[in-house]
């Protein structure tokens, strides 16, 4: 197995997404071995995509190639830009009521004039692989069995091969999002961490940040968190993607981070692109295994119950 922290030339150790990923889809496909043998068929994930956004139609080809590289089955349900509301509905309950389906995602955002709250609320509970429904969410709040957000749990996964326990390490997460800021800030207190969730209104961010052990930074601000807001040696996650203009015209992509900066001065960094990426299909994966086994009432497999967050 390749390594998932690796030194650079810089102080911070680099945190690989991509090895990381790549064991956690390998927990995956073993977890689905073990309910394909239970079950006599193999795990379902049905994801629904609404439009033509570039980077949605990117996402769901490689959700549906990593889900069946894990052994699993994967559903594609598309839908023109201007279908009605009732009907993207409609297709989740139909979802919902076929019970060769284990899990379903609807890919976000969603085309202008769709309503997302109620067609992600729509989703059956115990098929919500995704961990947006109000069950799950509150699921998390009580600290309840249920399935969590992809992003999040990612996230704590990298954490937790940079440092172990994070018992009693303090979080700031940047970005409060119901996809990502607000579930990675429960996810971490669950770890026992003294967690600041922050946001565009809070005072003194870069003071905020220097006090934390470990930085969050999800707000969707190219390069925002500078070198000089991480503390010496802490755990920097940057779940941002942002597509910025690079050299002779072209595109590249950067994170929520000044990396080149943060690099000098943080203890382990997760680069983009190649970080929180690529862990939120894994964690997707791994989901969708713990919902078949919970729908079939056998035991989530060892291999999934040890990469999905506690
Ligand atoms: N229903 C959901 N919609 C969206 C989610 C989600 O978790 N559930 N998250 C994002 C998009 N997303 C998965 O859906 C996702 C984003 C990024 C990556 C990834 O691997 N990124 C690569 C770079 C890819 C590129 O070149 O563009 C990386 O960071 O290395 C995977 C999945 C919003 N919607």
């Amino acid at each position: 197995m390749t390594d998932i922290i690796t030194s650079s030339d810089a102080a911070a150790k680099l945190i690989d997404g991509k090895a990381a990923a790549a064991a956690v889809d390998a927990a995956a496909a073993d977890g689905a071995r073990q309910i394909e043998a239970a079950l006599g068929r193999p795990p379902c994930l049905a994801v629904v995509l609404v439009g033509d956004d570039p980077a949605s139609q990117v996402y769901v080809r490689n959700k549906g190639r990593r889900t069946e590289a894990a052994g699993m089955r994967s559903v594609e349900h598309r839908l023109p830009a201007d279908v009605s509301q009732a009907d993207v509905v409609a297709l989740v309950q139909a979802l919902n009521a076929d019970d060769g389906v284990d899990g379903i995602l609807v890919q976000l955002p969603l085309p202008a004039g769709l309503d997302e709250t109620e067609v992600v609320q729509t989703i059956r509970p115990d098929k919500d692989v995704d961990g947006l429904t109000a069950q799950s969410a509150g699921a998390l709040v009580l600290g309840a069995p249920g399935m969590r957000p992809c992003t999040p749990s990612g996230s704590v996964f990298l954490a937790k091969q940079a440092l172990g326990d994070l018992t009693g390490k303090s979080v700031v997460v940047i970005g409060r999002s119901i996809l990502v800021g607000k579930p990675a800030a429960l996810l971490f207190l669950a770890e026992n961490c003294t967690v600041t969730l922050a946001h565009s209104r809070t005072q003194d961010l870069p003071a905020v940040c220097r006090q934390a052990d470990i930085v969050i930074a999800a707000v969707g601000r190219p390069n925002l968190v500078k070198g000089d807001w991480i503390k010496p040696g802490a755990c920097v996650i940057d779940v941002g993607i942002n597509r910025v203009e690079g050299e002779a015209g072209k595109s590249r992509l950067v994170g929520d981070v000044d990396f080149d900066q943060a690099i000098e001065t943080a203890g382990f960094i997760t680069p983009v692109p190649g970080g929180v990426g690529p862990m939120t299909i894994a964690m997707l994966l791994a989901n969708t295994v713990a919902a078949a086994a919970r729908r079939a009432k056998v035991s989530v497999p060892d291999s999934v119950k040890d990469v999905l967050p506690g």
